[in-house]
């Protein structure tokens, strides 16, 4: 996984530096002996989260990695972190389609929400990016305000550009009440 680091903040409108959550659930912490069609053959959890960081750094903001494979851990968290972070990138990961507490505690947060994936849980099992084991729906996409997948670790790197560029514009969070 490369980590080059030539600086991407030129593209903002603003120059906050923003808290980015990036929450990874359970089985992240396993990503170095997982499959490699989905998962990339050269990533782990650790390298994960530099990538997470040194995209932050180059977008001038701090991100913070959680990884846990305990859902209740994930929620103390959230509930920790809801007013000092200015917006999640959530992997749900094995939590992904069994999940009721987790997105209902990012969405109480009031704070802007990405949910990544590394494959295309939407694609069928014989394509690329779909997963292995074939399509799932995820109790998380109704309550973010967006989603990157398919992508493998660019996913995240999508993720945090666009909450950063939408954290810099006024317009973005007030739109939702309208
Ligand atoms: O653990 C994971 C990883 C995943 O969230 C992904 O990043 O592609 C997709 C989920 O279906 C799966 O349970």
């Amino acid at each position: 996984m490369s980590t080059t680091t030539p600086a991407v903040h030129g593209l903002r409108t603003g120059g906050q530096r923003y808290k980015i959550s990036v929450i990874d659930g359970p089985n992240v912490s396993n990503l170095a002996r997982r499959n490699k069609r989905m998962y990339g053959p050269h990533v782990s959890a650790e390298a994960l989260g530099r990538f997470a960081k040194d995209w932050g750094d180059r977008l001038g903001v701090d991100v913070e990695r959680f990884l846990s494979n305990h859902e209740g851990d994930i929620l103390e968290y959230i509930h920790e972190s809801g007013d000092r972070v200015d917006g999640y990138i959530v992997n749900p990961a094995g939590l992904t389609t069994t999940s009721d507490m987790v997105p209902f505690a990012l969405y109480d947060t009031g704070k802007p929400v990405i949910e990544v994936h590394f494959a295309n849980i939407k694609a069928a099992a014989s394509t690329a990016r779909g997963p292995v084991y074939g399509p799932r729906e995820s109790t998380f996409t109704p309550f973010v305000a967006g989603q990157f997948m398919g992508m493998r670790e660019y996913s995240y790197a999508g993720a945090l550009l666009s909450l950063v560029l939408a954290l810099d514009d006024d317009t973005f969070l007030g739109a939702a009440s309208e």
